[in-house]
């Protein structure tokens, strides 16, 4: 179970442009959890994932996964509990090393090993059988170096290589955003197969209303830095993105201003 707990987080502090990117947030992410974060532009849901995974500090609150306080662990002290993936598929994966190094990269997360004795025969075959997941037939390229793969199969080797270890938590940042249509939603078919065979607890952030609304467990909206709306899939999958819309302005007080999510 994570469990944030009044989560405070300014930027440009003591200046004219002081922001409250994160204003108490408060959040009881249950065991296996698919949660979708929507919001307005700026609304600070990066910044939420961020904090979670120890890339910025906090300014007060406190943050716990499976009990144990890791509000002021570094982000490499957490590393082994949460996997990550952000936008860029350049990103997420070395472009020069091949698939299987890239996935032996991915083993070690959280450990303090040499790479070059990462690349062992058991763990070949778990790289094949976890690549197998995506259905891109990438397990038989393993000796391929990385940039040459599409943005949509570096998405797919980076949601391998979050969820090798099998995070306490994993945490999507609009990681398909980059990715055009089809490419997108080929990586939602693959998140959402592989977070249910493992069962994993997840983050996503999406400006795309009917991603949000159609994967996952749970929905959160966030605005100006807070959350101010938290559904369960009953009301999740009634709803229609008009109506979340709606929904939007009922709980801000304002229009739906996330220019993105309204292109999209
Ligand atoms: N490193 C930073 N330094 C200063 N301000 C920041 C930083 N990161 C975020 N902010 C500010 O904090 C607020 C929240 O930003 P954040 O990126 O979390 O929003 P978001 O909900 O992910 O937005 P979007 O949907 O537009 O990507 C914004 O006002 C942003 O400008």
């Amino acid at each position: 179970m994570i469990n944030l707990t009044g989560i405070n987080k300014y930027f440009f502090v003591n200046t004219p442009n002081e922001i409250k990117a994160l204003d108490n947030i408060n959040l009881q992410v249950n065991p296996g959890d698919f949660i979708t974060i929507i919001g307005s532009n700026g609304a600070g849901k990066s910044t939420l994932l961020k904090a979670v995974a120890g890339v910025i500090p906090v300014d007060s609150g406190c943050i716990e996964i499976d009990g144990q306080d890791v509000t002021n662990l570094p982000e490499h002290r957490r590393a082994g509990d949460i996997g990550r993936i952000d936008q860029d598929p350049m990103a997420s994966t070395a472009a020069e090393l091949t698939i299987e190094e890239n996935l032996a990269i991915a083993c070690l997360r959280g450990q303090r090993r040499a790479l070059a004795r990462a690349v062992t025969r058991p763990r070949l075959e778990r790289f094949r059988q976890a690549l197998r997941d995506t259905g891109l037939g990438l397990e038989d390229r393993l000796r391929v170096p990385v940039g040459t793969l599409s943005g949509g199969q570096r998405q797919a080797l980076a949601l391998v290589m979050a969820t090798m270890t099998r995070p306490r938590l994993l945490l999507l940042d609009e990681h398909t955003a980059a990715l055009d249509p089809k490419a997108a939603s080929l990586v939602m078919d693959i998140t959402e197969r592989i977070v249910n065979r493992h069962q994993l607890t997840t983050l996503m952030i999406t400006h795309n209303m009917e991603q949000a609304l159609r994967f996952g467990n749970r929905l959160i909206m966030m605005h100006r830095g807070r959350i101010i709306l938290d559904i369960g899939s009953d009301e999740k999958n009634r709803l229609t993105v008009a109506e979340l819309i709606a929904k939007f302005a009922s709980c801000s007080g304002t229009v739906f201003d996330n220019d993105r999510a309204l292109l999209a």
